[in-house]
């Protein structure tokens, strides 16, 4: 049995708890957290079979073997060095965290110390797969272009600086273009799969980011060319959000889901 502690009790994180609770005999959600208790007590009693304790980082360490991370990015040092220290497995859905290299490779060294892996699921893009096989031979090119409604990137942090009308949009409006390191940083909660594209590919620095408004769609499409010396291939991935986080496309949910089932089961598909 897999005992895990859930830190983050939102869209991704309420998702887990309540599929694993449905259809698991392999994995036991030991403890949750959030810093909103009352999301916390609501989410518990939506549970039927599991009862999880409310335990903080600290103290769910103690007794989980994974913990994960579905907060924010800033959430990420808080949760994820004591966890390893404390010699728990990590997944973390919050990847633009690992954009910053010192920490990236603090947390790699401390999961060797310890004996520990870090999992990142694919999240809410496809083509992860093909890529990890592409990075095996030379890789030339990775574009990923985000098309998102206006309202799915309200609050980030390039669109406050950058004083951008959201509401005024009334036509697909290429919003930024630029490296994912730069992409991650503005829109923190709009673009880890960027982080994962670049971690699983050639890099923060070379991966390029477009983020797209478009006033005319109400999913999360994202699009994903790569181009190498295997050839070329493009994914594009039209994602329903979640209908608690419209930022969050509801495929990121069934992936930290599926990444778990994948870590309790003695077949290991796809690369
Ligand atoms: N890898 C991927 O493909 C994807 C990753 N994500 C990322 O995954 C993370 C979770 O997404 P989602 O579930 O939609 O987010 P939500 O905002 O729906 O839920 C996150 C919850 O965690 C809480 N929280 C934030 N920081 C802390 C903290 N330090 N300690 C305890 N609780 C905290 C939030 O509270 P409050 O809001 O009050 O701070 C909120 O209740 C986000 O960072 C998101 O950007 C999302 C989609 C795809
Ligand atoms: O869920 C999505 O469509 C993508 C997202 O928010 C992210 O990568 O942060």
């Amino acid at each position: 049995m897999l005992k895990i502690g859930i830190v983050g009790c939102g869209a991704i994180g309420s998702q887990i708890c309540k599929s694993i609770d449905a259809d698991s005999d392999d994995i036991q959600i030991y403890a949750v957290y959030d810093h909103n208790i009352d999301f916390v007590y609501a989410l518990k009693e939506k549970l039927k079979h599991m009862k999880p304790e409310f335990l903080t980082i600290e103290e769910m360490v103690e007794h989980v073997d994974l913990v994960v991370e579905s907060a924010s990015q800033k959430s990420v040092s808080k949760i994820i060095p004591p966890a390893l220290k404390a010699g728990c497995d990590v997944m973390i859905m919050s990847i633009g965290a690992l954009a910053d290299s010192d920490f990236r490779e603090y947390i790699y060294g401390l999961a060797r110390n310890y004996n520990c892996r870090i999992y990142l699921p694919s999240g809410s893009i496809t083509g992860i797969d093909g890529l990890k096989s592409a990075m095996s031979g030379e890789i030339y090119s990775v574009t990923l272009t985000t098309k998102k409604p206006p309202s799915g990137l309200t609050g980030a942090p390039y669109i406050l600086e950058n004083e951008i009308d959201l509401e005024s949009i009334e036509s697909e409006t290429l919003i930024f273009e630029g490296n994912a390191a730069k992409a991650v940083e503005s829109f923190p909660a709009n673009v880890n799969v960027a982080a994962t594209l670049s971690i699983a590919g050639i890099g923060f620095e070379r991966t390029t980011v477009r983020i797209v408004a478009d006033p005319h769609i109400s999913r999360n499409i994202h699009e994903i060319e790569v181009e190498g010396e295997f050839g070329k291939f493009i994914t594009r991935t039209e994602n329903i959000p979640s209908p608690t986080n419209p930022k969050t496309s509801y495929l990121a949910s069934l992936s930290a889901i599926a990444t778990l089932k994948k870590i309790v089961s003695p077949l290991q598909i796809g690369t």
